[in-house]
């Protein structure tokens, strides 16, 4: 499995690429992705590119450069983001668009919707869509956080078949190279075990966020939606000819042999559980053929109101599902207190099941 059977691909490009001395855009390393860019464009792929970098882009316009202050990262975030666009806009000769999104938006099924019907749009009519985390608003409830795992939504979203994550190593690593001369790069990956997420370790550059860490978590989020998921090295020229003539220049991730569907995929790897219900069901089997009504419920953990996604536990703290609640926590709680014949009959009439077929993602075993 190469790039070049690959029809639509997301590049996503780290920090030290855009910025690597912090202070403001080089072009040193982009004019070799732009290039890849066009390349892919010219044999008829359809690219996304997630850049990072709007905050180390920005940073050289401060004074006050205290990365520790959210709201001086925030504001430099704003500023570097139109520096980092106008760097891209200036190699290409086609069209390109800007969307910054933040979790509480890819969490939000109808606002997903939304995005995934301007992503179609603009891949449709030729247009590069450059996507980065709307890092000026958000806030430590509404955040991604990293551009890996956010690369990894956008793919999924998307409809990808292959996520590219451009880093400052040549891949993943047995341990971190940068730390252990002797670490042996990895260059194929099936299933993410414990085991390969113990090789890795945080950032070691002072623009990265989330290290080798986040770039497994999108790896599993991407595979398992079907997308076959690279990590290399953005700084090496060869990587870009290397991925053109079908090679593997870093690791590879293989994609689920049976990729989750579109809605199960989006319930297990972008919404975020806002609560917990805790059910009787000790088996997968139990919980996934029937609605879950209020009766199956023996305790209700969190704030959450009706339409938010929760997860699903049993007795023994198993983690069973995630899905979308018909009923806000409050009303659960007040149910638990009355008399159920009488009071649990009537609301379910009117409202129906705490969880709907149609609404659940049950957890599962890797199929492949
Ligand atoms: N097992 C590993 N293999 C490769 N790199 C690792 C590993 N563990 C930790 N790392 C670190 O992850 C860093 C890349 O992540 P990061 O700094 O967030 O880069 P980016 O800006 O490209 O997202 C590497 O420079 C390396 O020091
Ligand atoms: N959204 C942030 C980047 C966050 C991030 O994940 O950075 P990186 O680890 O360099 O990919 C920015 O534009 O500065």
């Amino acid at each position: 499995m190469s790039i070049e059977t690959s029809q639509r691909i997301v590049i996503k490009i780290g920090s030290a690429l855009i910025a690597p001395e912090q202070d403001g855009c080089r072009s040193r390393y982009l004019l070799n992705i732009a290039q890849f860019i066009v390349q892919c464009r010219a044999k008829g792929k359809e690219v996304l590119l997630v850049s990072s970098g709007a905050v180390a882009a920005g940073s050289h316009l401060f004074k006050n450069k205290d990365k520790s202050s959210v709201a001086v990262k925030k504001a430099m975030a704003a500023a570097g983001q139109t520096e980092m666009i106008s760097t891209w806009e200036r190699f290409f000769d086609f069209p390109s668009a800007q969307l910054l999104l933040t979790h509480g938006d890819l969490r939000d099924r109808d606002r997903y919707n939304s995005i995934r019907e301007t992503l179609f749009t603009l891949l449709e009519q030729g247009i590069l869509p450059i996507i980065n985390e709307n890092d000026a608003v958000t806030t430590d409830e509404l955040k991604v956080g990293d551009n890996d795992n956010l690369s990894a939504m956008v793919a999924a979203a998307a409809d990808a078949d292959c996520l590219i994550i451009c880093s400052d190593v040549n891949g993943l690593y047995d341990k971190d190279p940068n730390k252990n001369p002797d670490a042996r790069l990895l260059d194929t990956v099936g299933e993410l075990t414990p085991e390969i997420y113990a090789m890795t370790g945080g950032p070691t550059s002072s623009v990265g966020t989330g290290g080798m860490r986040t770039k497994l978590q999108a790896a599993e989020k991407a595979t398992s939606h079907g997308i076959v998921t690279y990590i290399v090295n953005g700084f090496n020229e060869d990587t870009f000819s290397g991925l053109l003539n079908g090679a593997n220049p870093g690791t590879r991730f293989m994609p689920y042999d049976t990729p989750m569907q579109e809605a199960v995929h989006w319930m297990t790897h972008t919404a975020s559980e806002q609560g917990e219900l805790i059910v009787e069901a000790s088996e997968f089997d139990e919980l996934s053929c029937d609605e879950l009504s209020c009766d199956d419920i023996v305790a209700v953990n969190g704030d959450f109101s009706a339409g938010e996604t929760v997860l699903v536990r049993n007795e023994d703290g198993q983690k069973l599902a995630k899905a979308n609640s018909n009923y806000s926590s409050c009303l659960l709680n007040f149910i638990a207190q009355q008399d159920k014949d009488i009071v649990t009959e009537k609301v379910q009439d009117s409202i129906g099941p705490v969880i709907s077929q149609n609404d659940i993602a049950v957890f599962e075993e890797r199929k492949s």
